[in-house]
């Protein structure tokens, strides 16, 4: 089939390699130039396993091509809005400024019997709004959120655990089968739903991951009380097959360009719906998030005698999570500029995402490597779980550092060979 992707960011630009490596015949459309050039040219513009394989693949076949001019789409059947959402500048709201431009840039060149299909995360309602403009071409629209996770994306992409398919007509449907063939034979569960349910769907499981996580970090916060381990009460808890252990690990919080933002907007929608008092736990839920970074830096204050002032910390990581560049809402970057603030001489080290935090906070200094920010550190934060920091030897690391203090942001260490090598240890909601 002949696809068009509007928005190639973390999501669209996978979704289209990963479209055209089924077979589909895919172009890519996006307004910023730079990251049209490189994928046009076979290059990933973030750091995404898996994706330069992909374009790799598919590079000067002719399956994939990229353009700034959404005219290129004019002779696609399907049509993927995959723009951002990000939360508004000055409320929790979605900010649907990027949807309404890519649906009004595309409105020219629809014509009968088109499907235009949201992936975007939006707020419940969206999609009856946009119907009218759509319909109005002949042509229709679908909701199908996309629920694959930086790092994995490529693999979540390919071989999704569930699809999801809001849609108004039993064609619509067929369409996107088509789309999806692969996924459909391998027997993926498949939910066929109107629009309000499937945009719900994408935001219900980010507000119960967020919770989940939340949920154990306010464990975290009684174990720093108690003298508890949060760790082995998530084991503990996990065992429940009811539960289950993942998602349970505590530590610095989540982050990212999805978990954050979505659960703000969800409550945001929920108050213009005048249902705010279902999604009123969401605040909770954030401010939990939130204190999870404060706390990293008080434990550094702590640690260092009471204050971090012209202190030299080590913080390892950057990115939201590990595997990934992105450091939108990061917890990692939020601890190195909070450090900073306080008058602490950062030295940030992270594998991928040095140049994403320099362009957002070039106040903070930079290492090369993870042996150049320990370099004299007076203590050590890791704060992003890189292998390559986990597999740190504390005997090694103890010779590079001018005093042995870490924080455990991600409680990912040996605490015990990290305590024998005669460092001070700190973790999350475990003494
Ligand atoms: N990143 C993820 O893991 C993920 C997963 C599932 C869902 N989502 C959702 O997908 C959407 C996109 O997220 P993302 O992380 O890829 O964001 P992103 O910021 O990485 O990418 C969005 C892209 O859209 C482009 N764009 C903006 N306006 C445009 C327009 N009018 N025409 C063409 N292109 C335009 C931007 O230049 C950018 O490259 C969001 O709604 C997000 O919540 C993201
Ligand atoms: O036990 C855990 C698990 C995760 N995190 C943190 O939570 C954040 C989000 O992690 P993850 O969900 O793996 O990353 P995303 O790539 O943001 O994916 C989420 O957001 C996407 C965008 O909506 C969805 O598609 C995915 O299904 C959803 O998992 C990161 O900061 C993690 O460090 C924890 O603190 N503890």
């Amino acid at each position: 089939m002949k696809l068009s992707v509007i928005g190639c960011g973390y999501l669209g630009a996978v979704h289209a390699a990963a479209m055209a490596s089924l077979g589909h015949e895919v172009v890519g459309i996006d307004v910023d130039q730079a990251k049209i050039d490189a994928l046009a040219e076979g290059r990933a513009p973030f750091f995404e396993p898996g994706l330069p394989e992909l374009l790799t693949e598919t590079h000067g076949s002719g399956q994939l091509v990229f353009s700034t001019d959404v005219a290129a789409a004019a002779d696609c059947q399907v049509h993927f809005i995959a723009v951002g959402t990000p939360q508004q500048v000055d409320g929790p709201g979605a900010d649907l400024r990027f949807v309404n431009a890519a649906v009004d840039s595309l409105l020219p060149h629809l014509k009968p019997g088109d499907l235009v299909v949201g992936k975007s995360t939006v707020p419940v309602g969206t999609a009856d709004s946009l119907a009218p403009r759509i319909e109005a071409t002949g042509a229709e629209l679908a909701w199908n959120p996309e629920f694959l996770r930086e790092g994995f994306a490529v693999k979540d992409t390919i071989e999704p655990d569930r699809l999801v398919y809001g849609v108004r007509s039993e064609r619509a449907r067929n369409l996107l089968d088509q789309v999806y063939s692969t996924a459909v034979a391998a027997g993926t569960p498949l939910v066929v739903t109107d629009y309000p349910t499937a945009e719900l769907v994408k935001t219900a499981a980010n507000a119960f991951l967020a919770t989940k996580i939340s949920f154990i970090n306010a464990m975290a916060e009684l174990a720093e009380t108690t003298g508890a381990d949060v760790t082995q009460l998530a084991d503990a808890i996990g065992y429940d097959k009811r539960i289950g252990r993942k998602f349970l690990n505590a530590g610095v919080g989540f982050g990212g360009g999805c978990l954050p933002k979505d659960i703000r907007a969800f409550r945001a929608r929920a108050e213009e719906l005048g249902r705010g008092e279902s999604l009123a736990f969401l605040r909770e839920i954030d401010e939990i998030n939130l204190r999870r970074r404060q706390r990293v830096i008080t434990l550094a204050t702590e640690l260092l005698g009471g204050s971090v002032y012209q202190r030299r910390i080590a913080v390892l990581g950057l990115a939201f999570k590990p595997n990934s560049d992105d450091i939108r809402d990061s917890p990692a970057a939020d601890v190195a500029v909070g450090l900073n603030g306080l008058g602490a001489e950062v030295v940030a080290y992270d594998p991928e995402a040095i140049e994403n935090a320099r362009r957002t906070h070039p106040q903070l200094t930079y290492a090369a490597s993870t042996k150049e920010a320990l370099a004299d550190a007076e203590a050590v934060v890791l704060v992003t779980e890189w292998d390559e920091f986990k597999q740190l030897d504390p005997t090694v690391v103890a010779d590079q550092v001018s005093q042995r203090v870490i924080i455990d942001g991600r409680n990912v260490l040996d605490r015990e060979a990290w305590r024998a090598a005669g460092w001070r240890y700190a973790g999350l909601g475990r003494s």
